[in-house]
């Protein structure tokens, strides 16, 4: 899920899903090794744009995570798309039966991604994808389970603000917030054996052919 700073948030257009007349060149491949992939990076870095040209040209292989939240759903907001909407209680009761890979609390409001979302796609055949913040990551790797990490990196703090400012989602306040949360993010990225690739995310097309390359090596 996008980074979860208390800050303006930032919903994804929906990519469109599968047609049973898609030809079968398009057809879902799925790759090799079938783990659970987290990506996580600054934000503003371009993970979204990167795993949704994954999602278009691999239709139907991947599944995004959906994250359960305690807040309430914004106008525009879908139950099960942008988020599974719980209860306070449900949310700490789930906590207390180790449901989550990863839980974080932002403001008044928590958020966390649950075993049985990542079970119920893997046991639809999708490899689900993470997007996640740092603590969630490690968070993810102390919970046991498999999977494989990707951290994708700005060409330089600068690029990175142009993207942020860019994208004209954000207050002054979320940038700089923002922005000093990436230092520190990369700071992390750089302790040895955390991610199994570091993609630096200057030409587009060139990011994707790694990530493709990577998501698809056996
Ligand atoms: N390689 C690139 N070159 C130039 N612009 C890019 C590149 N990759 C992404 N962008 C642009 O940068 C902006 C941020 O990208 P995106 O929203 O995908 O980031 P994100 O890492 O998913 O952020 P968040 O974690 O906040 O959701 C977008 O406007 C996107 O079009």
């Amino acid at each position: 899920m996008p980074l979860r700073l208390p800050a303006i948030p930032t919903i994804r257009p929906l990519i469109p899903r599968s047609s049973i007349f898609r030809p079968l060149s398009t057809m879902a491949t799925p790759p090799p090794d079938t783990r659970p992939i987290v990506v996580s990076g600054p934000s503003g870095v371009g993970k979204g744009t990167l795993y949704g040209m994954l999602f278009d040209r691999h239709p139907d292989t991947f599944a995004l995570s959906v994250s359960h939240t305690t807040r309430d759903p914004r106008p525009g907001e879908e139950r099960g798309v942008h988020y599974h909407y719980v209860t306070m209680d449900d949310f700490e009761d789930l906590i207390a039966k180790d449901g989550f890979v990863e839980h974080a609390k932002y403001g008044r409001n928590r958020y966390g991604t649950s075993k049985k979302t990542i079970e119920e796609q893997t046991a639809k055949g999708k490899v689900v994808l993470l997007d996640i913040e740092m603590e969630g990551v490690k968070q993810i790797k102390n919970s046991g389970i498999s999977a494989r990490y990707i951290f994708v990196s700005p060409p330089s703090i600068e690029t990175l603000e142009k993207r942020l400012r860019g994208r004209g989602t954000e207050t002054e306040q979320s940038i700089q917030e923002r922005l000093s949360q990436a230092q520190k993010e990369l700071e992390f990225s750089k302790t040895p054996g955390v991610h199994d690739i570091i993609i630096v995310n200057d030409d587009l097309e060139e990011s994707y052919k790694k990530l493709e390359e990577f998501v698809y090596k056996s």
